[in-house]
């Protein structure tokens, strides 16, 4: 009979589920975690494609762990919140979930990373919605039983505006589980600070690194559990904010 050898992984590093050290780093603002993306793709020359893929295909991870049956709607905004939504859905396709993406714009307002992954998602043929009023999301929630808000991320700015509203709106009526993707759309990642209609997570799962606005006693009914996901930063970038193990 054969017996898996034991392999003994490090002990004297938290493992995190990709199975490699999961560094401890500092919460960062939001224009300390722009620009080390933006460090990432101009001084590393790593695709922001890759890095979304990173995104993508973590949170799709987290959330088959959370959220292992049932269908998955994806909502989805202009940006490149939006744009991990669309590679969250190819992965959980992969797993064989149900997943639906529900973009709250018109497809053809992507640009960059989030428009090619829309487009890859529209060739596979996975099952993209465009819905730009409350009726067509109301229609498209009421048989979730998981809802990912890829609507806004780091890139809001502001009270939220029209069609993002009425989408936070409507899934937090519903009773499906809710999973924000970075930030939950409405709150603002540095001071906290959460829009009325502040989508309302009982996970979030965040990118890099948590973010310094989920400090905030006031925020931790919004955010739920909090699972950070590496997306192939180099450690070298994140060095200044590498917390002693
Ligand atoms: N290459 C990268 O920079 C990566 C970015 N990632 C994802 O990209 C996100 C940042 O993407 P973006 O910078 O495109 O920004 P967002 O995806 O947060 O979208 C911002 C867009 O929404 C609109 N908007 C802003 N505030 C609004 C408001 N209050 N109401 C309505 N609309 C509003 C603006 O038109 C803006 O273009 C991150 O949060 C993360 O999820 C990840 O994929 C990791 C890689
Ligand atoms: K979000």
């Amino acid at each position: 009979m054969f017996v898996a050898p034991i392999i003994d992984k490090p002990t004297h590093f938290p493992q995190n589920m990709f199975g490699h050290p999961a560094m401890k780093i500092k919460s960062l603002s939001r224009e300390q975690v722009r620009s080390v993306d933006q460090q990432a793709i101009e001084d590393y020359g790593i695709s922001g494609l890759v890095l979304m893929e990173n995104a993508g295909r973590g949170a799709a991870d987290v959330i088959q762990q959370n959220a292992a049956t049932g269908r998955v709607v994806i909502l989805c905004g202009k940006g490149n919140n939006g744009g991990d939504g669309y590679v969250i859905a190819r992965h959980l396709d992969l797993m064989e979930r149900q997943v639906r993406v529900v973009s709250v714009v018109e497809i053809e307002s992507l640009s960059g990373d989030a428009a090619a992954n829309a487009a890859i998602a529209q060739k596979a043929e996975l099952d993209v919605q465009v819905a730009t009023s409350a009726e067509a999301i109301e229609s498209h929630l009421h048989d979730a039983d998981v809802i990912v808000d890829c609507l806004l991320g780091t890139g809001a700015t502001g009270p939220l505006r029209g069609i993002y509203a009425d989408a936070v709106k409507i899934a937090n009526r519903t009773k499906a589980t809710r999973i924000a993707i970075d930030v939950p759309t409405g709150m603002d990642v540095d001071s906290g600070e959460a829009d009325p209609h502040t989508f309302q997570a009982e996970l979030t799962i965040t990118f890099v690194a948590k973010k310094i606005g989920f400090e905030f006693d006031e925020t931790q009914s919004l955010l739920g559990d909090i699972e950070v996901v590496p997306i192939g930063v180099p450690r070298k970038l994140l060095r200044p904010w590498v917390l002693p193990s």
